[in-house]
């Protein structure tokens, strides 16, 4: 399988023909003339291209590394890294099955951090369903620790929005409603609070996209991939099964006394069963806000600035933007608001999203084509990815980044305010089994050299698991969106639509403004 490295400098010159051959036409005013013949110097530089990436191929292979008391595993590929991690597909070489090891350097870890992969492995072994990857086994050599996981070969489901646009209402119906059940089982059967669940932190497993009869663009689409025919049961879109990844912010929700998640039994004190359904909302808001990126193609809460950023998230400031949502079905939209309410006690439960009638929606017959009389747009996550080079570019980075401080902020908001209420009445009730490995998630707002904390000072948020948020510094955070091509590309010159970041971007005096004429928690309708 070529690498991940090849694959994305031949996404990019695909991306660049496209779109040179989709913008010379709307520009000219006379006919464009006829392609003309390759010139030998194309041809040469066309052969070049492909040498230097058949070389690249190879000094990727060559660089695979081995370690000491991995011996019984056959890297083949590089599949991602975290902050103290990388992760690879590899063959064991004793039952002779692909799976993923996630090699943990272990001496860049404090013991804070150490305690903090240990708490993932102890989750990871306590779990065990179709929509959260399984732990196959865990070891450790003087110099790391290696997590032995099913293989997810598709990688992140966050690659897939950016490959193709946004998701058709019955994909994205397939992707949450997985991603719910591994929710429902972690909630309900393992007392185990995720807390970051978003499209990074999803895997999925590939299966042959089959082209579709009639493909179906929205009509403001400039270039989405044909998401290809939906099969009931199987997936689309090259996606199959779906399944809950990462665990290095998850906490466990036990009551103490009985060994079993909280509120299972008839006396546990209501304020212990209501403070577990708080911890429980942080996941359902996290779901609210895939969904909506699913549907559109962008999150919900965006800015260029951390203040202005909190300061929506903390309000449940969001829009479903015309004309990106305007073919989106009112049910999808009651769900999400349902699920993006500011108030906990309000927000859906597992059980009430899956009781939903968008949930149970059988999947619909593809829409007829609709006319669209202004400008084709694409979607912000398509533009980073056709601007950079795709995976680890600045304007994918960025994104990412909105992802985790949205998140982080939310967290934070609920969890410090339930922290400060219950501080003194022990009703946390977050001691059980695993009760000392939750000590280190009281202190989400770490601190750094300078005392400062987490998100104030600029970090991506309270996961400081090794500088991995690349606008950390002393200048403070800032989503430098913009340098990103993703507000840059739509404030230059796109008339006829607005983008939705652009509408996004709202000043704290609009926001302000925006306040008094909305009832809490409800979202801004426009368009
Ligand atoms: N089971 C798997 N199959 C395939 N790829 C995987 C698997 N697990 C992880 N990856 C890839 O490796 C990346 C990093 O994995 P993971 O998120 O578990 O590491 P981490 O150290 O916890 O990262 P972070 O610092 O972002 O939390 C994932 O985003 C994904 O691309």
């Amino acid at each position: 399988m070529p690498s991940a490295g090849v694959l994305d400098t031949f996404k990019n010159l695909l991306r660049h023909g496209k779109h040179h051959n989709h913008a010379a036409p709307k520009q000219a005013t006379t006919p464009s003339p006829p392609p003309q013949p390759e010139t030998p110097a194309e041809e040469k530089m066309a052969r070049e291209a492909a040498e230097q990436i058949v070389r690249q191929e190879r000094e990727l292979k060559s660089q695979l590394p081995s370690y000491k008391g991995l011996e019984n595993f056959k890297i083949t590929e590089k599949m991602g890294d975290g902050a103290f991690s990388n992760v690879y597909a590899a063959t064991d070489l004793t039952t002779n099955k692909k799976v993923a090891v996630k090699v943990v350097r272990k001496y860049e870890l404090n013991s804070s951090q150490r305690a903090n992969i240990l708490k993932e492995v102890q989750i990871m072994r306590g779990t065990n369903h179709p929509s959260v990857v399984k732990l196959v086994s865990f070891s450790e050599s003087d110099e790391h620790y290696f997590l032995v996981l099913e293989l997810m070969e598709g990688g992140e489901l966050f690659h897939q929005i950016v490959k193709l646009t946004y998701f058709s209402e019955n994909l994205s119906r397939h992707v949450i409603l997985q991603v719910a059940h591994g929710i429902r089982y972690l909630h309900e059967e393992r007392g185990v609070v995720h807390r970051d669940i978003k499209p990074e932190n999803l895997l999925f497993q590939r299966i042959p996209i089959i082209p579709s009869k009639v493909p179906v663009r929205r009509p403001y689409d400039e270039e989405k991939e044909d998401e290809g025919e939906f099969v009931p049961g199987v997936g689309g879109g090259g996606i199959g099964r779906v399944k809950i990844a990462d665990f290095g912010l998850s906490k466990v929700v036990w009551n103490e006394e009985t060994m079993t998640p909280c509120g299972t039994v008839g006396y546990t004190a209501p304020e212990i069963v209501k403070d577990e359904r708080y911890s429980k909302s942080v996941d359902m808001w996290a779901l609210g806000c895939v969904l909506y990126t699913l549907l559109c193609g962008f999150p919900p809460f965006y800015d260029e600035s951390i203040n202005v950023l909190t300061e929506k998230v903390a309000r449940g400031y969001y829009t479903f933007l015309s004309p990106w949502w305007d073919d989106i079905s009112p049910s999808a939209k009651d769900l999400i608001t349902h699920l993006l309410c500011v108030d906990p006690a309000q927000r859906y439960t597992i059980d009430e999203f899956l009781a939903h009638p968008w949930c149970n929606a059988a999947p619909a017959p593809p829409p007829p084509p609709t006319p669209y009389l202004g400008q084709p747009m694409d979607s912000p996550l398509l533009s980073a990815a056709k601007g950079r080079a795709e995976g680890r570019s600045p304007g994918i980075a960025t994104l990412k980044e909105a992802f985790d401080v949205t998140y982080a902020v939310h967290r934070m908001e609920e969890e410090g305010a339930r922290r400060r209420k219950y501080k003194g009445r022990g009703g946390a009730g977050a001691r059980g089994f695993l009760g000392g490995l939750n000590e280190d998630d009281e202190e989400d707002f770490a601190e750094d050299d300078s005392g400062k904390k987490g998100i104030a000072d600029g970090r991506a948020g309270p996961r400081d698991r090794g500088g991995k948020s690349k606008s950390a510094g002393t200048k403070g955070f800032e989503l430098d969106l913009d340098g990103a091509t993703l507000l840059g590309r739509r404030h230059r010159g796109k008339g006829a639509v607005r983008s939705p970041l652009a509408e996004n971007v709202t000043s704290m005096q609009s926001l302000q403004l925006a306040e008094s004429d909305l009832p809490p928690g409800s979202p801004m309708q426009i368009g």
